[in-house]
């Protein structure tokens, strides 16, 4: 099994407590008329329970493309993806989903709010949505992340950390043992965003396995190891 990135800061390296995360040799082409775009070229990833990786690298390198494989919403063209030690990736969708809402929360590019909602009323939708089985108290989680004065506020009433925060306590609701987050500081300023981050860091120590796509120093900066993508591929650090 090729490794092109081993963690550095994970909990209990080197024996054999199964990763959060385990993803092996993704390929990944797209195809578009008679052009091949090869957006993975075999990376593999690591993450174990507690570790904040964050996936940096140029615009088109394959960041996207890598989340929605880890999270199972793409399948990879060759490789596998595990999730605490279950396979995740060519399993039938239904499966996928199950496996999905179980372990992985999201922090997608596009919102994951209801806009008719309030914040509560959108952590409890995920959870019915997702059938949690162990569902989080859901005023509990708002408060956790400093949102106990607006849980009843609808999102075109939050702020934009607020709505950051919404949009994590949402990808929490289900207590995932993997947070995926696509630029999630993206639309912040640099106070918001250290908040947010602070958050982030708070969930590892706990024992959350956090993957962020990010062009963000700050990002980077809070990250305990950053995996870069280029062209497909991780690259050495740069
Ligand atoms: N559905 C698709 N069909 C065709 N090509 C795609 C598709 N999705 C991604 N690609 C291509 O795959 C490559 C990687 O795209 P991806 O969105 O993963 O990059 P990224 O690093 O997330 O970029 P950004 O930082 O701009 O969001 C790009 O060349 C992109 O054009």
């Amino acid at each position: 099994m090729s490794m092109l990135s081993t963690p550095t800061s994970a909990p209990a390296s080197g024996t054999d407590q199964v990763a959060a995360l385990n993803a092996t040799t993704l390929y990944r082409f797209f195809r578009a008329g008679d052009e091949e775009t090869l957006a993975l070229k075999g990376v593999s990833l690591t993450v174990a329970a507690g570790e904040f990786v964050v996936v940096a690298g140029p615009s088109g390198s394959g960041k996207s493309t890598l989340l929605s494989c880890l999270a199972g919403l793409d399948e990879p063209d060759g490789g596998s993806v595990l999730v605490n030690g279950s396979r995740l990736s060519h399993q039938s969708e239904p499966r996928r989903a199950r496996a999905r809402a179980e372990s992985i929360g999201l922090l997608l590019q596009s919102s994951n709010l209801f806009d008719h909602l309030t914040v509560t009323q959108n952590v409890v939708l995920a959870q019915r949505l997702l059938g949690a089985s162990r569902p989080v108290d859901a005023s509990e989680l708002i408060a956790s992340l400093g949102l106990a004065t607006r849980a009843h506020a609808r999102p075109d009433e939050l702020s934009g950390g607020e709505l950051a925060r919404a949009g994590l306590a949402v990808a929490l609701a289900n207590d995932p043992a993997v947070l995926l987050a696509d630029e999630p500081t993206g639309e912040l300023d640099h106070v918001t965003e250290a908040q947010v981050l602070q958050l982030l860091s708070v969930r590892a120590a706990v024992g959350l396995a956090i993957v962020v796509a990010s062009h963000s120093p700050a990002v980077a900066a809070a990250a305990d190891r950053v995996v870069h993508l280029v062209d497909g591929k991780v690259t050495p650090d740069a």
